[in-house]
Parts: structure tokens; sequence; C-alpha cells
């Protein structure tokens, strides 16, 4: 069944048309990747999905219920946890207030998921006093996936979680969103091919501003020659 379906999304930034009648669907319990080079439009088409960037034409559906046109508060109340490529911490709360900044705001079973996230990722027990400007990269992004997470169980928008962490720190970090699909539907913005290949069971492939492929991860880790063409993949 799909969860999140987007139409024939037009979106423009200022004046330039970014979003070129972008239509995807995520399916409930998967992991959608969203690949595509610099530019192409990604974080454009979260943006859009939560609000901060409305389309001019087209719609969002989440449930089968339109999102598209109501304020982004309400779009996160629906149960839509957004991490942002930059992870939008506040640098002077410690992971303790953080997260019960997540659960006051949010609905339903708040004290079963934070006990997962510190499950999911023990370094945010080890550091629970640690003011979150501090931690390190990889830290801060199991930070902003556990908040988004207490936030919105019901589907998780993430942005490029690997952007400048280390091998081993981005491997850990592919692992625990993998073992999130238990409990959660993910659409996630990756350049790391590698990576996310490995955890995504369907694919879209945005080229400026529009979607030009699109299936299953097994099909496209087969199709070299798209790889190559869109992704810089030999
Ligand atoms: N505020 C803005 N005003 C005008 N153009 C913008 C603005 N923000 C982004 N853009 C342009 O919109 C296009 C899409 O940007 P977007 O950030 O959605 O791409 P992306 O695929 O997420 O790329 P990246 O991986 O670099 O974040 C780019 O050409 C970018 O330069």
């Amino acid at each position: 069944m799909s969860l999140l379906k987007l139409d024939n999304l037009e979106t423009y930034l200022g004046q330039y048309h970014i979003l070129q009648g972008v239509s995807m669907s995520v399916e409930e319990g998967s992991i959608t990747v969203l690949f595509g080079r610099n530019g192409a439009g990604k974080t454009t088409t979260l943006r859009t999905i939560m609000g901060f960037n409305p389309s001019t034409t087209g719609s969002v559906h989440y449930h089968d219920q339109k999102i598209s046109g109501i304020p982004t508060h309400l779009i996160s109340r629906k149960g839509i946890g957004y991490v942002p490529e930059n992870q939008g911490m506040f640098s002077a709360l410690t992971v303790e207030e953080t997260l019960n900044l997540a659960k006051a705001k949010s609905t339903g079973e708040t004290e079963e998921k934070m006990e997962w996230m510190l499950e999911l990722f023990p370094d945010l027990k080890k550091f629970w006093s640690k003011k979150s400007g501090l931690l390190s990269g990889g830290q801060k992004q199991m930070l902003a996936i556990a908040r988004a997470y207490i936030n919105g169980d019901g589907l998780l928008l993430i942005d490029e979680p690997s952007k400048g962490l280390s091998p081993i720190m981005v491997e850990k970090l592919m692992e625990s969103i993998l073992k999130m699909k238990e409990k959660t539907t993910i659409l996630l913005v990756e350049q790391n091919f590698l990576m996310a290949s490995e955890i995504g069971d369907y694919f879209y492939i945005m080229d400026d501003g529009k979607i030009v492929h699109d299936g299953c991860m097994q099909d496209l880790k087969e199709d070299k020659e798209t790889c190559q063409k869109y992704l810089g993949i030999a």
C-alpha cells in the first residue's frame, strides 16, 4: 500500500522552477531512496512534502489524505518526521533536553519510542547530558533521527545522513536506519549509492527537477548504464 503519494509537483524557489512535475510514491514499511546529482532537487522534494516550499500545482497525499496546502506543523503532527541535511539541532540543548522536547511535542507511545531510540543509538544514552553542539557528526545525526522518530513515527524523511561522516560511521548509521524499518517507513535522500543500495527496497532518480528512473533497488544494482549515467558509478 502506498503511504505517501506525490502527484505532479511543481515547485518554484523565487523565480527558479525547481520541481518540474515530480510524481512518486512510498510503500508502507519500505525504505525508498531518492538519488540524484547535487542540485537535482532532492532536498526541495522533501521540503515540499513538509510544506516548507509548497508546490504551485500537484498534490501530496499521506494515508490517502491530502497534506499539500496545510502548514508544516500540522503535517508534522500527522506523524511525518523530518531530518534536514544540516540536522537542525539547538546546539545549546543537551541530548536529554532535545529528546524530552520531542517527547513533549509528540503523542502516542512516547516512552516506548524513546526507549527504542536509546537501544538503537546507545551513544545517545552515553552522552545524555552533553550539549548537542558538542557531539560528533555521527552522534548529531543519530540524535536528529531519534528526535524525528519520536516526533513522528509514521514516516521519516531523512536528507543525506551520510554527508561528512567516516565510512565506519556511515555503515553504523545505515544499519540503524535499516533496523528502523521494523517500525516506520523511510524516504531517504542519499548520494552514497553503495550504502543506500544495500538498505533500500525501492529507488527514484532525479535529474534537473524531474524523476528520470524508478523501480526496485535490485534492478538498479544490475543496471550499470543508469548507474553510470545518473549516479556516476562505473
Ligand atoms: N533558495 C533558493 N533559491 C533559488 N534556488 C535555490 C534555492 N535553494 C536551492 N536552489 C537551487 O535549487 C536546485 C535544487 O536544489 P536542492 O537542494 O533541492 O537539490 P539537491 O538535489 O538536494 O542537491 P544537494 O545534494 O546539493 O543538496 C539547485 O539548483 C539549487 O541551486
